[in-house]
């Protein structure tokens, strides 16, 4: 056929058809190199891309047992996922420096951060910097209002009568998420503002709107910013935190202008130290101050609540841990009371929550980072700038070769005689990444296993707890790579005997 014949749809029709078959079929992508669970082919990765949705868990085993100590790709709806298998791999990340692999730009770019809370808070994010300087270091001075705020939170949560054995059944996720709110919030904004429900529940719902964001990555560019507005509330939440913060912040600074910076009880808290640390002391505005403290509060509650949702499942499965972890507790609060140190050689407790952690976690990967410049692993593969990268944790916290029986539940196992070089919750190790790994490191991790245990700790000493109908151990559900613990499983609580606190 002559092409003078050809109309314009046929020509249209033409050129597409060569685009795709360019695309999907020729074209070399940067990521060639690197082998596929899936299909690799741009058209067919398609449906591996939709299996991700719900079969993280399985892809990433298969991705373990096939490519020990190498990196393998798994293709997302909007890109493709480079993982790293074995610690020599996931030790090349954590000792990457931020110019080239950027957990600040991974979570940013997930969340689409630019068209919520803008970009400036990923362009600077001095509140991470601020947590890393003065959240680990204020969680002692912090303990009495931590401690005071959680067990209050604990008598509104689990209602219960001042005697008697009645057993009360309450949602494990949403009692967890009500309790660990009312303490960040406490630790966070401190007291009136605290107190104030219509903030906490504000607080709550910011951060579901965050992840509601994540619908953003699959919307073209140009029309991020509407979908921003459309999709999720965070605009509109923003404003009406900051109806609620902006007294707070105005009186902080007027004591600050009468007083100077240490004015006479100026509360401890993330708050003050958002306002003394801020690089540009005279950009202090309210809306700059609640956009930080919503970003902590939202690294904060979900990750604390489903960990302690998981615990709580674990120990309503596991009765036989109750009385050791009693015992310690007991022990130790009557030898030296309830104090921040107490909480700290509470071993048993802490090593029951590490293996919960390591069990079930927040995610099937860690060490969640955007590539920003070409990145050679130890084994010489090249991550090409652009790509997303994590490392492979579910796989090596349920390997036999890193844990002896990795697939049984075994509570104490990081138990060493006197807590002496006891692996703890809090420290990673590239076999154990939940508060992931690297410069990176989850700054909130001390507060959240300080926070944990001593929730643990209180359940241990007042209740007694058993799962709704005694059944089995409420199932996770796979999400993308995250690990989310069953919404609607139920604890039941009752007054435990004898009470010790
Ligand atoms: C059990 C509870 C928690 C878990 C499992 C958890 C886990 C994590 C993980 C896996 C990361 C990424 C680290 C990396 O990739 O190397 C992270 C980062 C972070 N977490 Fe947590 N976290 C928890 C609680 C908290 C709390 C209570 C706070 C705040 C008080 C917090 C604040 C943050 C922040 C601000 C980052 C970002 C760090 C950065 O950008 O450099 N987290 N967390």
């Amino acid at each position: 056929m002559d092409p003078s014949e050809l109309s314009w749809k046929q020509w249209l029709f033409l050129t597409l058809t060569l685009y795709f078959i360019y695309k999907w079929f020729l074209k070399r992508h940067p990521l060639d190199h690197i082998p596929t669970i899936g299909y690799s082919s741009h058209l067919f990765s398609f449906f591996s891309a939709i299996r991700w949705i719900w079969a993280g868990k399985e892809i990433v085993l298969e991705g373990y047992a096939k490519y020990p100590d190498r990196a393998f790709k798994v293709p997302l709806l909007e890109s493709w996922l480079v993982i790293v298998n074995g610690p020599k791999l996931v030790d090349d990340m954590r000792r990457a420096s931020e110019e080239y692999i950027s957990f600040t730009r991974s979570i940013s770019g997930f969340f689409q951060f630019d068209y919520t809370f803008g970009p400036q808070v990923s362009r600077d994010p001095y509140h991470i910097h601020i947590l890393r300087s003065q959240l680990a270091r204020n969680v002692e001075p912090c303990f009495e209002d931590i401690k005071e705020e959680m067990v209050l939170a604990f008598d509104k949560a689990v209602p219960l009568p001042s005697q008697g054995e009645e057993w009360v059944t309450l949602p494990a996720y949403d009692t967890s998420l009500e309790i660990v709110s009312k303490i960040s919030a406490r630790f966070f904004v401190g007291l009136p503002l605290c107190e104030n429900e219509e903030y906490r529940l504000l607080c709550v719902h910011a951060t579901m709107e965050i992840v509601k964001s994540r619908i953003l990555n699959f919307l073209p560019v140009f029309l991020r910013p509407l979908g921003g507005r459309i999709f999720t509330d965070i605009h509109g939440t923003v404003e009406r935190t900051k109806r609620l913060m902006a007294p707070l912040v105005e009186e902080r600074l007027k004591q600050e202008r009468l007083h100077g910076r240490d004015w006479p009880g100026k509360p401890n808290d993330l708050l003050s130290w958002l306002l003394d640390g801020h690089p540009r002391p005279e950009e202090r505005t309210v809306h700059d101050l609640d956009v930080r403290t919503l970003l902590v509060t939202f690294a904060s509650i979900h990750t604390t609540s489903q960990a302690f949702t998981h615990a709580l499942y674990d120990l309503a499965t596991k009765p036989e841990y109750i009385q050791p972890m009693r015992e310690e507790i007991e022990a130790l609060i009557e030898n030296q009371g309830w104090t921040k140190n107490t909480v700290t050689k509470m071993y048993k407790v802490d090593s029951f929550l590490r293996e919960s952690q390591r069990f079930d976690g927040m995610a099937v990967v860690s060490l969640g980072r955007k590539v920003l410049k070409d990145f050679t692993l130890s084994d010489g593969t090249c991550i090409p700038a652009g790509s997303s990268l994590s490392a492979n944790s579910w796989s090596v916290h349920h390997d036999e070769a890193h844990y002896a029986n990795a697939h049984v539940f075994d509570g104490f196992r990081f138990v060493r005689e006197g807590g002496l070089k006891q692996p703890l919750m809090a420290i990673p190790t590239l076999d154990y990444m939940a508060f992931g790994h690297g410069r990176p490191t989850c700054p909130g991790r001390f507060f959240a296993v300080t926070e944990l245990k001593s929730m643990l700790a209180h359940v241990i000493l007042n209740y007694d707890v058993r799962l709704e109908n005694g059944g089995p151990r409420p199932a996770n559900m796979f999400i993308e790579s995250s690990v989310v613990p069953d919404r609607n499983g139920r604890v039941m609580f009752r007054r435990r005997k004898a009470a010790a606190a």
